[in-house]
């Protein structure tokens, strides 16, 4: 299954080799734009060549931000590479042999074809900056690593700040949907986690969930949407990958806990993920560290978090899992190659009967969790439980891939329940699956796709819930996933 690294796209930071991608040798002339000083600029098959110095240089099509004229020159806005983590907003000029020429707005056209296959170009994006996301530099990368790229390719831009906790759900929900593509969160998982219930408390849920994407620039602590979506922690690739990502649905998972119904985007837990993240605040000082050390701390102490659970299995067995999942990859490189799926195409595909017409949110098939156990359900109790943790994306953390046969919209959460009171070995032996993706292939992990759960804490008084990260109150809940509801932007290639 889909590890980080494998994935099909090109290495943003490394440009095609221009002698072996040039059409010159095609002889297709229209490739081929003169300019004066003996400069030629020509399409090749992975990047923009530029015939001007011997090396001849390339500049792969992902990193080309927009081009222009006037009347004397042509302008390239590029992503220039600094390092393997930093791009920087850049341009070339080039004064044209006949500025006049008919030839020149369709050779720009055809540079801005490839280099957007079939994203939206210059997009109309609601940028949110928290200025307290992860160590509080936020406003300062948005500044330095995203602005200048957005710019670049002439996007259209707003800059708000949040100003308190919530703050993005109310922004969210004032959104006009016809008038922005996307939201930008520059923070960490958290925004986007309040973007998505912001949208849905809008009058026509449906539709602003649908026509506005959520993005996140890694800005924070925990930054998964990003690694999920475009593979990186870097607010400049990541910045890139908005420019040229592509729209597609994603699901999205209602959660009801005492009167309140609201939306998950990415994972839920209960036991030893939640409790190290959010029960490790006092050892903040420790870095990223300290959520490895409140797991290894719990896993040693063999420590279980009793509840009774019960839940709605889709595919309760590995190799079914496995070969979902690969038909699943299949079936969106078959169907969409350098395609665009959005919520529009999955309706033509009839996969969300009748949404179409539905302004509201979808209704709750298997009701609330003040409601009777829906129909079909059993409650078992768990009382040695360790780990329960649903996952609606691959990664948790960029070395954590826990949930490696995730997909963003097969309409299932991918379900881990592990016994807390297995053999400290074999625990320890667990982290270092996470680390490779190979945790799914445990016989010791109870690995599920599911629609739906309910779970009831017993036990204790007081302990964890996580959602998306965020701490909720410590009493039962209900979960049940709404095949691809919510928006995205994804990077070309790109699978978990
Ligand atoms: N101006 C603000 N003041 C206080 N809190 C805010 C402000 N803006 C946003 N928040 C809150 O900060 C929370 C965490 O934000 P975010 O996910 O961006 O950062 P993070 O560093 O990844 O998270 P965490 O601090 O939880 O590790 C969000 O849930 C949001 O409600």
């Amino acid at each position: 299954m889909a590890n980080g690294s494998e994935n099909s796209e090109r290495d943003p930071f490394v440009d095609p080799p221009a002698a072996a991608t040039s059409e010159q040798a095609s002889g297709d002339a229209t490739a081929t734009l003169a300019c004066g000083r003996d400069v030629a600029l020509t399409l090749g098959k992975e990047g923009l060549i530029i015939i001007e110095t011997v090396p001849t240089r390339s500049i792969s099509y992902f990193h080309i931000l927009w081009a222009e004229q006037d009347d004397s020159d042509i302008f390239i806005h590029y992503a220039q590479a600094k390092s393997s983590s930093v791009l920087r907003a850049a341009t070339l000029s080039y004064p044209l042999e006949k500025p006049s020429s008919t030839d020149v707005q369709p050779w720009i056209e055809r540079l801005l074809d490839r280099a957007y296959g079939s994203a939206q170009r210059r997009k109309r994006i609601k940028v949110l900056v928290n200025p307290f996301g992860g160590k509080g530099g936020a406003a300062r990368y948005y500044t330095r690593d995203i602005e200048p790229i957005f710019a670049a390719a002439r996007c259209e831009i707003d800059v708000e700040r949040t100003q308190f906790s919530g703050h993005a759900v109310e922004l969210a929900e004032q959104l006009d949907p016809d008038k922005w593509d996307v939201v930008a969160c520059c923070s960490g998982d958290g925004v986007p986690h309040e973007v998505f219930n912001g949208l849905a408390k809008q009058k026509d849920a449906r539709k602003a969930l649908r026509q506005i994407a959520v993005a996140q620039m890694p800005c924070g602590s925990g930054n998964a949407m990003s690694i999920n979506l475009n593979g990186t922690t870097s607010c400049s690739v990541a910045a890139v990958c908005v420019v040229k990502g592509l729209r597609r649905p994603l699901d999205l998972v209602s959660i009801t806990q005492g009167d309140k119904r609201f939306f998950s985007f990415l994972s839920q837990s209960v036991g030893i993920v939640a409790e190290s993240d959010l029960g490790t605040d006092h050892l903040r000082w420790m870095g990223d560290f300290r959520f490895t050390w409140g797991f290894l701390v719990r896993l040693l102490g063999k420590t279980v978090y009793p509840c009774d659970i019960a839940v709605a299995i889709e595919i309760a067995d590995k190799a079914a899992i496995r070969d979902a999942y690969h038909r699943g990859i299949e079936e969106a490189a078959a169907h969409l190659p350098a395609n665009q799926i959005n919520n529009d195409n999955l309706l033509e595909n009839g996969h969300v009967a009748g949404a179409e017409d539905e302004t509201d949110l979808p209704p709750l098939r298997y009701g609330t969790i003040k409601d009777p156990l829906p129909e079909g359900w059993t409650l078992v109790p768990h009382d040695t439980i360790g780990n329960f943790f649903a996952g609606n994306m691959a990664y948790m953390a960029a070395d954590a891939n826990f949930f490696s046969a995730s997909l963003p919209s097969d309409g299932y959460l991918d379900l881990i329940r592990i016994d807390g009171l297995i053999k400290r070995r074999l625990a320890l032996q667990m982290l270092t699956a996470v680390e490779s993706g190979k945790l799914f292939g445990m016989d010791a992990v109870d690995y599920t796709k599911i629609s739906g759960y309910r779970i009831i804490p017993k036990s204790r008084e007081d302990g964890y819930i996580s959602i998306d990260g965020e701490r909720v109150p410590f009493e039962q809940y209900q979960a049940e996933v709404h095949k691809g509801l919510g928006t995205v932007l994804m990077r070309d290639g790109r699978r978990y």
